[in-house]
């Protein structure tokens, strides 16, 4: 049985008296592959952040059983050292971190993550400041990733190429559905049919009544 990485227990999350996120039950295992997706507002991001203990639930327990790598937009890069391979392949440049362009410090941060290993990455929209070069480039490291791996993304592609598990967030709700994107887009269509046709039933019986 995998080992797991990290688990939510009975968590509630809110922000100005609004339930934000309401988790019965989460847990990513050792080599998950989990996409993260819903509306702007939703709670991705905090999710995210949840997991890697940024913020903490007013109730229930988030507990970590391995160490992650966080990544976000707003985070600037930090000192660590970066593989010098890894430097080059990326295009960072020699200038002073704090005149790096958005995609720089995307690349800069991503190179740092991938001179190191990590049991699991919890990653908040990576590839929004990336040229097609930086995405294909994200993705071909991520692929050959040997660890636990949640990301947010509103990337259809990205997410059908990664992920083999989708946490969609509805209403402060996490469900969870097996395969990529696309498999979700189908499961959730085959999902609206069959309420459709419940409905159809039902104002039939109504009407025979
Ligand atoms: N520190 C905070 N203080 C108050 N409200 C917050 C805070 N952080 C998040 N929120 C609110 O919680 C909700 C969820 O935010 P979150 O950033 O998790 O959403 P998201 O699904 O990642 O959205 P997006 O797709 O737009 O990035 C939003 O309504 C947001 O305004």
């Amino acid at each position: 049985m995998e080992k797991i990485g990290v688990e939510l227990e009975n968590v509630e999350l809110s922000f100005l008296d609004r339930l934000v996120l309401h988790v019965l039950r989460l847990a990513v295992h050792q080599f998950d592959r989990i996409g993260i997706v819903g509306k702007n507002g939703a709670g991705k991001s905090s999710l995210l952040k949840l997991m890697n203990g940024q913020i903490k639930p007013e109730k229930g327990h988030v507990k970590s059983y391995i160490k992650f790598a966080y990544f976000d937009q707003v985070t600037a890069p930090d000192e660590s050292e970066i593989d010098y391979d890894l430097k080059g392949k990326l295009y960072i440049p020699e200038t002073k971190m704090e005149n790096f362009s958005g995609g720089e410090q995307t690349r800069m941060k991503l190179a740092q993550i991938f001179s190191n290993y990590y049991e699991g990455l919890l990653v908040d929209e990576p590839t929004t400041h990336l040229d097609t070069e930086g995405i294909q480039f994200f993705m071909k490291e991520l692929t050959h990733y040997y660890s636990a791996l949640v990301f947010v993304s509103h990337d259809r592609y990205v997410l059908d190429q990664l992920v083999t598990k989708i946490w969609e967030i509805e209403n402060g709700t996490v469900t969870e559905y097996t395969g990529n994107y696309s498999d979700y887009v189908d499961q959730k269509k085959l999902e609206k049919q069959h309420q459709q046709e419940q409905h159809e039933t039902y104002v039939k019986e109504k009407i025979r009544l």
